[in-house]
């Protein structure tokens, strides 16, 4: 039998690491791409792998920044990977208004370019991009689908929106099995810490043991679909087993305000959000997007897939995990 073969780009990421844990346990060998500084991201991995003898066995490191090209082209030459999973790039919605030139060279031109190098292998892997709602941005239609035009509004959606017509125009004029996954907020407790979501998850956690008083925040009239992450991971993966690729929404099918998590978060702790919330500029858009909620129906009935998780119950996981780690910093203090 012979063993799959699978290269994830941002492997270091919240969705990398449910990504590789995923195929590991199905039996891939998977190559993954880490950008030389991205040394303490690595940790998510290290976490998950370091004891379990499985680097250099079935996990497999290299350094590239998606604007390397030469040294990405020779890694896909050499590792031959029959799946390619692209979830780099500067996933930040906020910062994309600091920094769009960035931004748009890693979302945007790093997809371009690995679909450049795909095109030109005489082995083509099966392409999976992650897109993302901020390509609907500001829509008329609720909620969005695969057809749904798209209307950006922040430098972020921009660059999706460049990186997603992309895949879809290598898949339809030169023939690449090349999908994009359309994701709505997917969270975890593996979620970076400077999202809204951990960002409450860690505060209330925080104030819970008396160690921090205040949360500093943006919007909270803001709705989003938030969903479960390990479980959209499955859903790429299961995109590239379809027989014949294609676009799909990854969402729960239901929004929630800002506020709503903010509250449940708290609530979870035995405290009222409005004791310790205070509103800060800072963290404030100059555009938001309001009205996204996405329509999975196409990924229900093509891939059979489904988001379980609702808020309560991504909420619970959060706050768990979060108090958990803090108590276990504690008991390890001299
Ligand atoms: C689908 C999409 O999902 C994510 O982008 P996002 O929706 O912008 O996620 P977020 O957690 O940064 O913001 C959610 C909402 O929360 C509001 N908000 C209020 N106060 C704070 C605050 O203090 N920090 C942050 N970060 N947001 C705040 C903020 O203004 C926004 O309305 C990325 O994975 C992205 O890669 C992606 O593709």
């Amino acid at each position: 039998m012979t063993i799959p073969v699978a290269l994830i780009t941002g492997i270091t990421g919240q969705d990398g690491s449910y990504l590789a844990e995923l195929l590991i346990a199905k039996g891939y060998v998977v190559h993954g791409l880490v950008r030389r500084s991205s040394t303490t991201a690595r940790a998510r991995l290290d976490l998950l792998f370091r004891d379990k003898d499985i680097y250099d066995k079935q996990l497999f490191l290299h350094y590239a920044d998606l604007d390397d090209i030469t040294t990405i082209r020779r890694i896909l030459k050499k590792t031959q990977p029959d799946e390619l999973y692209h979830l780099a790039g500067q996933s930040h919605v906020g910062a994309s208004f600091e920094i769009p030139e960035s931004t748009c060279e890693f979302t945007a031109m790093g997809t371009l370019r690995l679909l450049e190098i795909v095109r030109d292998l005489d082995k083509q892997p099966r392409f999976m991009h992650t897109s993302s709602s901020e390509i609907f941005g500001s829509p008329d239609e609720l909620p969005q689908n695969e057809q749904t035009p798209m209307r950006p509004v922040t430098p972020y959606g921009v660059a999706k929106v460049f990186a997603t017509q992309m895949t879809r125009l290598y898949r339809e004029s030169f023939g690449l099995f090349a999908c994009n996954a359309i994701c709505y907020n997917h969270e975890s407790p593996r979620r970076g810490e400077s999202f809204v979501t951990r960002k409450i998850t860690r505060a209330a956690a925080a104030i819970a043991v008396g160690r921090q008083d205040k949360l500093r925040m943006g919007s909270l009239g803001a709705r989003r679909d938030w969903g479960s992450a390990p479980e959209y991971v499955e859903a790429m993966w299961r995109m590239l087993q379809h027989d014949t690729p294609d676009d799909y929404v990854l969402a729960t099918g239901v929004a929630h305000s800002v506020e709503e998590f903010l509250s449940a978060a708290f609530a979870a702790v035995g405290l009222n959000w409005k004791d310790h919330y205070e509103a800060d500029p800072r963290f404030m858009r100059p555009a938001e997007v309001s009205r996204l909620v996405g329509d999975p129906g196409h990924a229900q009935r093509q891939l059979g897939w489904k988001a379980e998780t609702d808020l309560a119950g991504l909420v619970a996981q959060m706050v768990k995990h979060d108090v958990a780690s803090l108590q276990a910093s504690a008991s390890e203090r001299p």
